[in-house]
């Protein structure tokens, strides 16, 4: 795993390191001493979660406040456009965001700390998403921006089918009107 750029801060994408031969391919997809020294603080990770999505669904912009989530995002099947948003009231970046394409070809990865919201549209049908999140998950304490929110002012990439959201996520908050981190 290689640090490819960081942004809004501490928002890290990166690259994997992969050695490929005549049978395929392998690579460390996650390695703590690696991933620790990269982002230069020590995370441990709770809980792995997998979701596959056809094309067009968006998936977000969520986050835990009392519980905050940081996520190790990557894609092993199809591709996203996937979104940090930064929450954090005291940050010089507060409000704004930072996108990526994650895919089964590039096999990058990005690493959303706590403190962010996080989302993704799906690129391609049968899309398939791991992530590692630093909490447990903690339905009560979740909330939903809606995506396409004004004052973030996300550019989604323009897709040839309709964007398919959860109730939840339909019903999500305005910027103006989530609570922030501190
Ligand atoms: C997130 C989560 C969900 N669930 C159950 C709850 C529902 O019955 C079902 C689907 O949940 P939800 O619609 O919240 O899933 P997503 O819309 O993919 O939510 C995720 O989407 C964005 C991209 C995120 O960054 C979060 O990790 C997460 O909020 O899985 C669990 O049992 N554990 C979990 O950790």
């Amino acid at each position: 795993m290689k640090l490819v750029e960081k942004a809004l801060g501490d928002v890290a994408l990166f690259e994997s390191t992969v050695f490929g031969d005549d049978r395929g391919f392998f690579f460390e997809s996650y390695n703590e001493k690696v991933f620790n020294e990269l982002v230069g603080y020590k995370v441990t990770f709770k809980q792995d979660n997998h979701s596959k999505s056809q094309k067009g669904v968006l998936r977000g912009l969520h986050y835990q406040l009392n519980s905050p989530q940081g996520k190790l995002v990557r894609v092993i099947k199809g591709s996203v456009f996937d979104v940090a948003v930064d929450l954090r009231r005291c940050s010089s970046t507060f409000g704004q965001w930072y996108g990526v394409t994650l895919s089964s070809e590039n096999k990058n990865l990005i690493w959303v700390p706590p403190g962010f919201a996080h989302g993704f549209v799906v690129l391609e049908d049968e899309t398939e998403v791991l992530y590692k999140a630093t909490e447990f998950y903690a339905p009560k304490d979740e909330y939903s921006i809606l995506y396409n929110d004004q004052d973030i002012g996300i550019n989604w990439p323009k897709l040839d089918s309709e964007i398919l959201l959860s109730a939840k996520d339909t019903n999500g908050l305005t910027f103006a009107a989530a609570p922030y981190f501190k």
